[in-house]
């Protein structure tokens, strides 16, 4: 896996202001980003989130994931700490692609759930490979982060790549009618960490986003 560092940007948004920073897998040719703010490379642990593509979620405001809500809610953190940063992968679908995504929202209509739909399409529940993010975060000068995630897995595979996470940041937001079973089966079959209590707070992303300070779990 070779990385190529194409250029840097700002990345003004509702949130603060951020650095866009562009990068290349020169062995796929697929394109991934890392969006920072503040001083990330003194050394010291960063809040930081990797977040999978979900054009739904991300960019069309679908209410069947977490996803979108989970962004809003990093990027809010993350200016209210002063510095952290986000690896935007483009492994969108858990891996499958946006429309084998598609083809798996279909079968989860007729009553599979987001595991089984995957595996019906002869895929596993997930395919993603984490590996980018080392060569990403010793561009970016990170050593070791505090992680927004509630998937044990994603922590497992930074651990594997030989990432440094001191701390897991439970990232739990986003409950809604249309993602219910969806955020169960995750609980249930993935092995996502997540605490009944926190479920579930207000309809808008908005203020579901910019809902209260993290909670802390040493991870
Ligand atoms: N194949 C498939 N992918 C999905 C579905 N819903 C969301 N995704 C994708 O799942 C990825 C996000 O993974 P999740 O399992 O929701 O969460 P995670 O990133 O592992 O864990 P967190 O860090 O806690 O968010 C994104 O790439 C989404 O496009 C679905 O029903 N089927
Ligand atoms: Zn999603």
């Amino acid at each position: 896996m070779t990385l190529r560092f194409v250029e840097a940007c700002k990345l003004p948004n509702r949130f603060g202001v951020f650095t866009l920073h562009g990068f290349e897998d020169t062995d796929t040719g697929i394109e991934h980003l890392a969006i920072t703010h503040g001083d990330i490379a003194d050394g010291t642990p960063v809040l930081a989130r990797i977040h999978s593509e979900c054009l739904t979620g991300d960019s069309l405001f679908s209410e069947r994931c977490d996803c979108g809500y989970q962004l809003e809610a990093a990027m809010r953190q993350i200016v209210a700490e002063g510095r952290g940063l986000i690896l935007y992968l483009r492994q969108e679908g858990r891996g499958i692609g946006l429309l084998n995504k598609i083809r798996a929202y279909k079968l989860q209509d007729e009553g599979a759930d987001t595991v089984e739909a995957n595996e019906q399409l002869g895929f596993p529940a997930d395919m993603r490979d984490f590996g980018i993010c080392q060569p990403m975060l010793a561009h970016l000068g990170v050593k070791s982060l505090r992680l927004m995630t509630n998937n044990p897995r994603k922590l497992e595979s930074m651990r594997q790549h030989g990432l440094m996470v001191v701390e897991r940041v439970p990232l739990q937001v986003g409950r809604n009618p249309h993602n219910t079973d969806y955020l169960d089966t995750k609980a249930n079959k993935l092995g996502h960490l997540m605490k009944p209590a926190v479920a579930y707070r207000a309809p808008h992303r908005k203020a579901d986003g910019g809902a209260s300070a993290p909670e802390r779990e040493t991870a």
